[in-house]
């Protein structure tokens, strides 16, 4: 196993030998001035530096010292440096750590309590390592787009996540802006198609005959402007997930060809005479009542069945406890990284988009959100930079006393997460209870 690589920064060639000696189990680099450090921190981005303050050319100064460790924790900040001092450096020695040096030992050093600061380091450094392995392993979870505390949606992105490895056709259900299309995304990401692409079409947005040319591709004079073949999307996604949005919007006609390429699984370009086999796993969206359409005879019964393998129905925002409010403080974080502004919502502002019942769902709030970014002009967002009414009180029809009370707790507690943007102190202080009782009530209610 490659040994773990230490850096001395040290001038002195008797301390360089003692400390070569001392810690020899480690790959031990050594540099006698700043330009040798920064070199080695570049080239061998070592996990522990143990250093001097006093370097050429001012070594009587701790001014190089300074500068040089400012240097290395800028291009490696989760280097460990290790301070070497003389006796009378106390003051620089604060400096030191208050710039970021991981700890410091007086000189002359006591090899046995080097050694050990020093493993101690390269453990501290290991950790640090593995957890921001596993916060990058979360962001780029496939799911991980998808910001919710609703215990239905979090069921939901199980169910995601149990359905992808399998090669079922899915049906996501729910209406618009509610993030069929992101959970679609995630599912295909989930998916061992995951290499290969994702496609997608919108079945509402194109004109019916221009439809079945997308879908299937076209031969080359098939109608008047076809002036070259054109592979349709279903044959782009061989390999990958095939995405029909906005599939109750789909003609009868074409209805009875797709049904037909997904018995088969070869289609026939239009003008072609050639059956291409294709290999692609079908998704499909819809914020129409597709059951209802069935029955009233706009949407082929054998087709709904072969699309709706499984079917996953994806909330609404306002049945969603918490959501917006969570949704809100996310769009908003975000606006502000990119505006370089430093906003915070009116308690106002909370109760609007709480009581706001988001017809449009999350693709709504989003666009709310970002308006009153820009619309903000002191600190605070106010409602009025929402464009939302004021908040009404809403009423509870529950009548089962337990069920009540438990569901009244839950919602209470969520709300309070979100306003304070899930920071558990400020949410137990919102709530008069202690943070050891929220931390209870919260695993009570499967909140993490
Ligand atoms: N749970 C969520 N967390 C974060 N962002 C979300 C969530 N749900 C939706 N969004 C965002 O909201 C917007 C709308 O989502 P999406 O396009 O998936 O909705 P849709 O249901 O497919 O809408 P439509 O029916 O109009 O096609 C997108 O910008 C998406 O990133």
């Amino acid at each position: 196993m490659a040994r773990k690589k230490l850096l001395l920064v040290e001038d002195d060639p008797g301390l360089q030998r003692q400390l070569r000696w001392g810690l020899d189990e480690y790959e031990v680099l050594v540099a006698g001035n700043p330009e040798q450090a920064m070199a080695h921190v570049r080239r061998h981005q070592p996990a522990v530096v143990t250093m001097d303050l006093g370097l050429p050319p001012k070594p009587d100064s701790a001014q190089v010292g300074l500068a040089l460790l400012a240097d290395m924790l800028a291009a490696a900040p989760d280097t460990k440096i290790i301070i070497l001092s003389g006796n009378q450096d106390r003051a620089n020695v604060l400096k030191a750590i208050a710039m970021g040096a991981y700890d410091f030992q007086q000189k002359p050093v006591e090899l046995e309590l080097l050694q050990l600061m020093v493993e101690r380091a390269f453990f501290l450094h290991a950790v640090q390592l593995e957890h921001k392995r596993m916060v990058q392993i979360e962001q780029d979870s496939p799911l991980a787009g998808i910001i919710s505390r609703d215990a239905g949606m979090l069921k939901l992105c199980r169910d995601v996540e149990k359905v992808a490895p399998s090669s079922a056709s899915v049906m996501l259900l729910g209406e618009s802006g509610c993030g069929k299309e992101v959970l679609a995304r995630g599912l295909h990401r989930l998916s061992p198609r995951k290499r290969k692409g994702f496609i997608a079409i919108n079945c509402a947005a194109i004109p019916e005959q221009l439809l079945e040319s997308e879908l299937f591709g076209h031969e080359k004079g098939a109608f008047t402007g076809a002036g070259r073949q054109i592979q349709g999307k279903i044959e782009l996604a061989h390999g990958g997930t095939f995405f029909l949005d906005e599939i109750g919007d789909m003609a009868m006609a074409l209805q009875g060809k797709l049904l037909r390429f997904l018995q088969e699984r070869v289609i026939e370009r239009v003008g072609g005479r050639q059956e291409i086999p294709v290999d692609v796993r079908v998704l499909c969206a819809t914020h129409r009542n597709l059951k209802a359409q069935v029955e009233q005879g706009a949407f082929r019964e054998d087709l709904y069945y072969r699309l709706s393998e499984i079917v996953l129905t994806i909330p609404p925002l306002r049945e969603r406890c918490g959501d917006a409010l969570l949704l809100a403080h996310h769009v908003k974080n975000r606006c502000c990284a990119s505006a370089r502004r430093h906003l915070q919502f009116h308690p106002q502002a909370l109760a609007a988009i709480e009581a706001h019942q988001w017809p449009g769902n999350v693709r709504e709030l989003e666009n709310c959100v970002r308006r009153a970014v820009i619309m903000a002009e002191g600190p605070l967002i106010m409602v009025e930079d929402l464009g939302l009414p004021a908040a009404s009180s809403a009423v509870d029809d529950n009548v089962n006393l337990r069920l009540a009370r438990d569901a009244a707790e839950y919602r209470v507690m969520v709300k309070a997460l979100g306003r304070v943007d899930g920071n558990v102190l400020r949410a137990a202080e919102l709530l008069g209870i202690s943070r050891p009782t929220l931390y209870d009530l919260m695993s009570h209610h499967g909140i993490r």
